[in-house]
C-alpha cells in the first residue's frame, strides 16, 4: 500500500483533506473524501481560526461506468459533489480463442466493490451501472449465465442483415450489422431455436442483474438496437411477431428502481439494508447526463476509445445508412451515433504519456495537412455506415508531433463530419460542444476541434460516465417504489 495524499479543492470554501491516494494493488487507484473536522476560513473579519466540524455522511449514490477498456465508479452526495472514485482496468482471461469478457466483467465489478471505501458503503442508497451500447449477452433464463460468448458493441454480424432488413422499417436503427438486433438474429439462426430457455440482455443489464437478481430488466437507451421504440414506450409490432420475440427483456426507463441490492451482497459489503439498484442506460449517454448540457444545440462528445456524439435535439432522427439514430431523453432526443475512430487508435500508436508530451508540442492553430481515417481496424459505424472501410494512417512523418497532430485533426474532421449531416438530417443546430472521455484531458485537441468544427468546445465539468451513472441512480432515490 502505497500512500500519497492528494488535496483537491472542491471549489467551496472548504478545504477539506483527502484521507489518502492509496494504490491497493492491480493498479487501483482511488482518492477518497471525508468530512472531518477542517479549518474553515469563514471571514469573520478577525482572521481567528475556527475548528467546525462538517457535518456526517448525507445520502450517498453510486454509478459504476464498464466502457471499453476500464471500469470506474463515482460516488455522490445529493448535491452531485463527488465523494469518491476509483478505476480499475480489465483483467483479461483468455478462453480458447477469444477473451472471457463477461468473466473479467463480473470481477471487475466485485473488485470495484471492494474498492469502494468501507465508511461509505452504508451511506450508499442507490446504485446504477452504464455499460457500452449493443453489447450482447444470451442468458439462460432460469440461472442467468451466459449461454452464448457476448458480441461486443463494435462487432458486426452482416449474416443476420438481410433478414432484419426485411422485417424492420428501411433504415431503422437495427438496419446495421452491429445492432443488438442483428446479433440476436444471428445468434438464433446458428443456435437460438434449439437451445434451452433463453433471454437477452446487455452488458449494464447483466451486470445490475448480478446485484438485484430480478432477471429479464432492461432500459430503453440500451433496449434501442434491439428495436425497442422509445417513442411508443414498446415493442414495434414487425418485432413482437417475430419467433425470438420472447427472448427480449422488459424495458424501463433509465434509473428506475429495480430491486433492492442482493442480500449476500450487502451482508459481503457492508451496504445498508434498503440500498436499490437502478436501470442504468448507455455509456455515451452516461456521459452526456455528466456533462449536465439540458438545452436543445447542446452536445456532448465522448473522446473514449470511440468517438461517440449526443447532441440534445428536439427533433428526433434516425437513418442507418449513416449509421445515425436517436436516443429518448425525457421529452427531447439525444441524437448522433459512435464512430469507431477515437481512443483506441491513439492507444494502438502511443502510451497515455507519449500523448500528453506530444500533445504539448503540437501548435492546434496549424492545420495539418496529412489526411487519415484513424480506425483500430476495418469497419466503420457513423457518419460512416461500412462494415469494411479500412483504416488510413500513412504516409507516416519522421516526426511523430506531426504524425499525432494529423491523427487529432483528421479526427476533428470526422467530428465535424459527423455534425454536419445531424444537421443536413434535420437535427436541432448545434451551438456548443462539451467534452467527455479520456481524450477530455487534451487541451491542444479541444483547441483543435474547436478550429475544425468553428464551434465553443471545452471540456464538460464531468467528463467521466460513472459520474452520469450516479446522476441516474440519485433519479431512482426520488423514486422510492420500491
Ligand atoms: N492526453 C490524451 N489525449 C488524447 N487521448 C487520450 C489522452 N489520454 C488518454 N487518451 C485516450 O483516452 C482513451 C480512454 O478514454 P476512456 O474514456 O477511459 O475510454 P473508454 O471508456 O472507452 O474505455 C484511450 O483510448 C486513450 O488513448
Ligand atoms: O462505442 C461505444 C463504446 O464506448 C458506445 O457504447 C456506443 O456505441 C455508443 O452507443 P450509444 O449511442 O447507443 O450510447
Amino acid at each position: 500500500m502505497v500512500g500519497a495524499v492528494s488535496i483537491t479543492h472542491p471549489g467551496s470554501t472548504v478545504l477539506v483533506s483527502w484521507t489518502s491516494i492509496k494504490k491497493c494493488g492491480n493498479g487501483v487507484c482511488y482518492k477518497v473524501r471525508k468530512p472531518k473536522a477542517v479549518t474553515m476560513s469563514l471571514g469573520n473579519g478577525n482572521n481567528e481560526k475556527e475548528e467546525v466540524s462538517v457535518g456526517t455522511r448525507g445520502r450517498l449514490y453510486l454509478g459504476l461506468d464498464f466502457g471499453t477498456s476500464g471500469a470506474r465508479f463515482g460516488i455522490i452526495d445529493k448535491s452531485g459533489t463527488i465523494q469518491a472514485e476509483a478505476k480499475r482496468e480489465y483483467p483479461l482471461y483468455l478462453s480458447g480463442e477469444s477473451y472471457d469478457w463477461v468473466r473479467s466483467w463480473k470481477e471487475t465489478l466485485f473488485l470495484l466493490l471492494q474498492d469502494v471505501p468501507r465508511d461509505l458503503r452504508k451511506h450508499i442508497v442507490s446504485i446504477s451501472i452504464d455499460g457500452t451500447s449493443a453489447t450482447t449477452i444470451i442468458v439462460d433464463s432460469d440461472t442467468g449465465e451466459p449461454l452464448w460468448r457476448p458480441f461486443l458493441y463494435n462487432e458486426s454480424c452482416p449474416d443476420a442483415l438481410p433478414t432484419v432488413k426485411s422485417i424492420a422499417p428501411p433504415n431503422h436503427t437495427v438496419c446495421t450489422g452491429s445492432s443488438t438486433l442483428c446479433k440476436l438474429v444471428s445468434w438464433w439462426n446458428r443456435v437460438g431455436s434449439n437451445k434451452k430457455p433463453a433471454l437477452l440482455l446487455h452488458q449494464a443489464d447483466w451486470l445490475l442483474w448480478l446485484l438485484h437478481g430480478k432477471l429479464g430488466v432492461t432500459d430503453y437507451n440500451n433496449a434501442l438496437k434491439v428495436g425497442y421504440d422509445p417513442g411508443l414506450d414498446s415493442y414495434p409490432s414487425w418485432l413482437v411477431c417475430q419467433p425470438y420475440y420472447h427472448l427480449l427483456p422488459s424495458v424501463v426507463a433509465p434509473g428506475t428502481p429495480i430491486a433492492c441490492l442482493k442480500e449476500e451482497i450487502r451482508n459481503k459489503f457492508g451496504f445498508k439494508k434498503d440500498c436499490v439498484v437502478c436501470a442504468g442506460t448507455t455509456d455515451s449517454i452516461a456521459a452526456f447526463l455528466a456533462a449536465r448540457a439540458t438545452q436543445p444545440g447542446k452536445a456532448v462528445t465522448s473522446l473514449g476509445s470511440t468517438l461517440a456524439i449526443k447532441l440534445l435535439s428536439n427533433t428526433r432522427i434516425e437513418d442507418s445508412r449513416f449509421g445515425v439514430y436517436s436516443h429518448r431523453l425525457d421529452d427531447k432526443w439525444l441524437v448522433g451515433g459512435a464512430s469507431n475512430t477515437g481512443g483506441a487508435v491513439l492507444r494502438q500508436l502511443f502510451t497515455d504519456d507519449q500523448l500528453e508530451k506530444l500533445s504539448e508540442q503540437i501548435n492546434p492553430s496549424e492545420t495539418s495537412p496529412l489526411d487519415y481515417y484513424p480506425l483500430p481496424k476495418a469497419g466503420e459505424r457513423f457518419p460512416v455506415a461500412d462494415p469494411n472501410l479500412a483504416p488510413r494512417l500513412l504516409p507516416r512523418p519522421e516526426s511523430d508531433v506531426e504524425y499525432l497532430h494529423g491523427i487529432l485533426e483528421s479526427i476533428a474532421r470526422i467530428e465535424a463530419k459527423a455534425y454536419g449531416l445531424l444537421k443536413e438530417l434535420g437535427a436541432t443546430q448545434v451551438d456548443e460542444v462539451f467534452t467527455a472521455g479520456g481524450g477530455a484531458k487534451n487541451d491542444k485537441w479541444i483547441k483543435i476541434r474547436e478550429r475544425v468544427l468553428g464551434l465553443p468546445v471545452c471540456r464538460a465539468n464531468q467528463t467521466e460516465a460513472a459520474y452520469g451513472a450516479a446522476l441516474l441512480a440519485t433519479r431512482g432515490d426520488q423514486q422510492n417504489i420500491l
